[in-house]
């Protein structure tokens, strides 16, 4: 469990925090990834974060390998399911906790 939320952080550093430092939002204030905002917006869930982080929504691109239509995809490397899987624990977990510095060395 310590090991995968470590994973998910090392992943989220390298992925999501152009836009999401800190679990907050740079592009759209009021889509943190903070519970309250999470909630309002119907993604506080895993199942709803691996979908938005899989597909993209909006003004975020979408890192699922089979992710479509292609405009609203990275033009980045892709990240397979099981790191999605991981990024939608991370989220969850650090939502839950208010977003708390994680050390990943
Ligand atoms: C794999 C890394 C990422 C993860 C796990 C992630 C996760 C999420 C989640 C869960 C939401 C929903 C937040 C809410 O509605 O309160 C969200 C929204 C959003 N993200 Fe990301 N994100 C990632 C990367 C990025 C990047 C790189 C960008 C900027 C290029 C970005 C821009 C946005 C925007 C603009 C929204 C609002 C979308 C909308 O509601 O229309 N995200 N993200």
């Amino acid at each position: 469990q310590t090991l995968d939320i470590q994973r998910g952080a090392t992943l989220f550093n390298r992925a999501c925090i152009g836009c999401h430092d800190t679990g907050g939002n740079i592009i759209q204030p009021g889509a943190t990834l903070f519970t309250k905002d999470l909630e309002r917006n119907g993604v506080d869930t895993e199942e709803e974060i691996y979908r938005v982080t899989y597909f993209g929504k909006g003004r975020m691109p979408g890192f699922g390998e089979k992710c479509t239509p292609r405009g609203q995809c990275t033009f980045g490397p892709r990240l397979q399911d099981e790191e999605i899987k991981l990024l939608a624990e991370f989220v969850k977990f650090q939502a839950d906790q208010g977003w708390p510095t994680v050390s990943t060395d």
